[in-house]
């Protein structure tokens, strides 16, 4: 922890613009791990020592060995999380985690079934839920209210750097106690969260190029540093593709063609009296396979049943463009422009 001013960084690899992970300790002798920093979600897993064979995703990844640490505390009870993009299951162990430089005494779960759709894509080894403690499985205690509890941060406060520049050092980074002036210019917004306890907000809209398409009587933002890209409901997003003239693929992508990338509409999301813009540098993913070019494009149409949805989730194409602080004191959460 730098002493001066009570922040605690987490530098954070960018592995293809989509995936963000730091690293923390679980044990002593400390075993290392990296993690998504999620506020779409509020435990902690890890891979564990006694998955089974059978998954292959928990063989790719570093695992946790309670066998092997001083400080484990054995608890035993089952663990089961959903995501959009995948489910995980194992049981409940205690230890110190190490998160910044900020040792924790942690309730989290190994995971010892971890379906290789879509572990197996995982830079990561595990999840640590940055969520409100009301939507943590098994009522745990998260790990940023066990750190806020030992009043060491100057502010109650966390702030996500997503970089866009795979060549840019360090991809990212959490600051746990404030915010990093290096990674954004000019002044914060803020917004008050939804309904406290989730990091959500209202939107009042989304406009595409100049004209508001969707979302025109109001609906819910999530700002979820665990989603690659930003979803909305199905109908509209197939909506929004068709007016940028992208096409499906199979398994819900879509793509655009290169040579008209630069022609395409920006998308307006109106957030707390203000309007936060990606132009398609900011949704446009440009890779090349095979010496071919190919444009995807970084929206997902995707269906959260009621009472949850229907909502947009803002995910780390948003956060790349708008430098997001969390604020835990004054549940709401501050965009600025991210360098
Ligand atoms: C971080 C946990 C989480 N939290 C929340 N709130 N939402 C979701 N969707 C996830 C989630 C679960 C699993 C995976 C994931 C994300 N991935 C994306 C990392 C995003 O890092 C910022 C990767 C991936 C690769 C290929 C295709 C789909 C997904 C690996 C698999």
């Amino acid at each position: 922890l730098s002493p001066s001013n009570g922040t605690a960084p987490t530098p954070l690899t960018n592995y293809l613009d989509t995936q963000y992970y730091g690293e923390i300790s679980i044990g002593s002798p400390a075993q290392m791990f990296n993690v998504v920093f999620d506020t779409g979600s509020a435990n902690l897993w890890v891979p564990s020592y006694s998955c089974s064979p059978l998954y292959t995703a928990c063989f790719t990844h570093n695992r946790y060995d309670g066998s092997k640490s001083r400080t484990h505390i054995k608890n035993g009870t089952g663990f089961s999380i959903q995501y959009a993009s995948g489910n995980v299951r194992g049981f409940l162990s205690e230890d110190v985690v190490v998160v910044g430089g900020i040792p924790v005494v942690q309730v989290f779960a190994e995971a010892t079934a971890l379906p290789a759709i879509p572990f197996i894509f995982a830079k990561f080894d595990g999840v640590l839920g940055m969520g409100y403690p009301n939507v943590a499985i098994d009522g745990i205690t998260p790990v940023f209210d066990r750190i806020m509890s030992q009043h060491v941060l100057k502010e109650e406060v966390f702030s996500v750097y997503y970089s866009k520049d795979p060549m840019h050092k360090p991809g990212g980074e959490l600051v746990m106690g404030g915010t990093d002036p290096e990674y954004y210019t000019g002044t914060f917004n803020y917004m008050g969260t939804s309904e406290a306890g989730k990091w959500e907000v209202n939107m009042k809209g989304v406009t595409v190029g100049e004209e508001m398409l969707f979302c025109k009587e109001g609906c819910t933002a999530v700002i979820d540093t665990g989603s690659s890209y930003i979803t909305g409901p199905a109908s509209s997003v197939s909506v929004l593709m068709k007016t940028i003239g992208a096409t499906e693929l199979a398994e819900g992508g879509y793509t655009v063609n290169c040579d008209l990338v630069k022609s395409l509409p920006s998308v307006t999301f109106h957030l707390g009296g203000h309007d936060y813009s990606l132009t398609e540098e900011d949704y446009i993913l440009w890779q090349s396979q095979f010496g071919e070019d190919i444009c995807s494009v970084t929206f997902r149409g995707l269906d959260v049943p009621p009472p949850t949805g229907p909502i947009w989730i803002l995910g780390a194409n948003f956060i790349a463009r708008y430098y997001t602080e969390f604020d835990r004191r004054n549940n709401r959460i501050g965009f600025a422009t991210a360098v």
